[in-house]
């Protein structure tokens, strides 16, 4: 969270792409706004014990302050991308319901989110739990509305993904290599990685507007930064970063 305004500030900015700020509370929510964000993110939990762990307070205290970053972005017509963490497990609680997935991603949705992701924190959800999960929550939250965003720890995000699809889920949350993670779900792995869900999209036939080639570049460019090896298969299979 510390240094996620020089982030903003350093970045080129390309038309018609959106750069949201993760804004717990008022303080990231006028830091980024004031670095230039265009749109921002309230991220709650499911699992009460994550929610304390990951943003030092409770999910009814969370959503006071998730309420308050609304309406001040609803004043600046910022848009607010809801997040809701442990959808298909928690590191400390195992199994979360989904009743309470759909209870807090209604509160999101409720208060003015305008979209609501969906995060398998842990990876360890299923195409079994993730159709329990999105029945629950579609009954409470229009799908047009809905996210999803897998973690790939139990090698189990793109079947999951694919799950949402066919249920009607049109967004989908990937980070180029599979980089990514949370300091408050250890030994879980990164996001599902973009080529990964562009080959299997484009395999499928579904137009993206992605260039998966220039994905794998970038993939290339940010492991060597970071010298970390690609978590992405099909950036493997290519020879990639390796
Ligand atoms: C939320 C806080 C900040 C509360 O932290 P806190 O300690 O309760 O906050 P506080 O208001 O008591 O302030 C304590 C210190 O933090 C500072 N502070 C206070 N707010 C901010 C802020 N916004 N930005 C930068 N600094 C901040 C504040 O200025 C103060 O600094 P000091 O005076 O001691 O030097 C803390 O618990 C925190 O940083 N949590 C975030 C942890 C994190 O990065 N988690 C991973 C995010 S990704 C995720 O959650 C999951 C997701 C979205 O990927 C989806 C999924 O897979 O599930």
């Amino acid at each position: 969270m510390a240094d996620h305004t020089d982030v903003l500030r350093g970045l080129h900015r390309a038309p018609r792409v959106q750069y949201p700020v993760l804004t717990p509370n008022m303080q990231g929510f006028q830091d980024a706004v004031a670095a230039g964000a265009t749109e921002v993110a309230v991220f709650g939990s499911a699992s009460e014990t994550f929610s304390k762990k990951n943003i030092n307070c409770s999910i009814d205290e969370s959503m006071l302050r998730f309420e308050e970053v609304i309406n001040a972005a609803k004043e600046q017509h910022i848009p607010v991308r809801g997040y809701v963490s442990c959808a298909l497990g928690c590191p400390h609680e195992g199994h979360v319901e989904p009743s309470e997935v759909a209870k807090v991603a209604t509160r999101l949705y409720e208060m003015g989110c305008y979209e609501i992701s969906l995060g398998d924190t842990i990876g360890a959800g299923t195409p079994g739990s993730m159709v329990k999960m999105l029945q629950s929550v579609m009954k409470e939250v229009p799908v047009s509305a809905l996210a999803v965003h897998c973690h790939d720890t139990y090698g189990q995000a793109l079947p999951n993904i694919l799950t949402a699809l066919q249920m009607g889920v049109s967004v989908v949350d990937a980070a180029v290599a599979g980089l990514g993670g949370c300091p408050y779900a250890p030994g879980s792995s990164g996001n599902v990685s973009t080529e990964d869900v562009l080959y299997m999209l484009h395999g499928m036939g579904v137009e993206t507007g992605v260039n998966l080639a220039q994905v794998i570049e970038a993939g290339d460019f940010i492991c060597s930064a970071l010298c970390r090896r690609t978590n992405s298969k099909v950036a493997q299979a290519q020879g990639r970063s390796l």
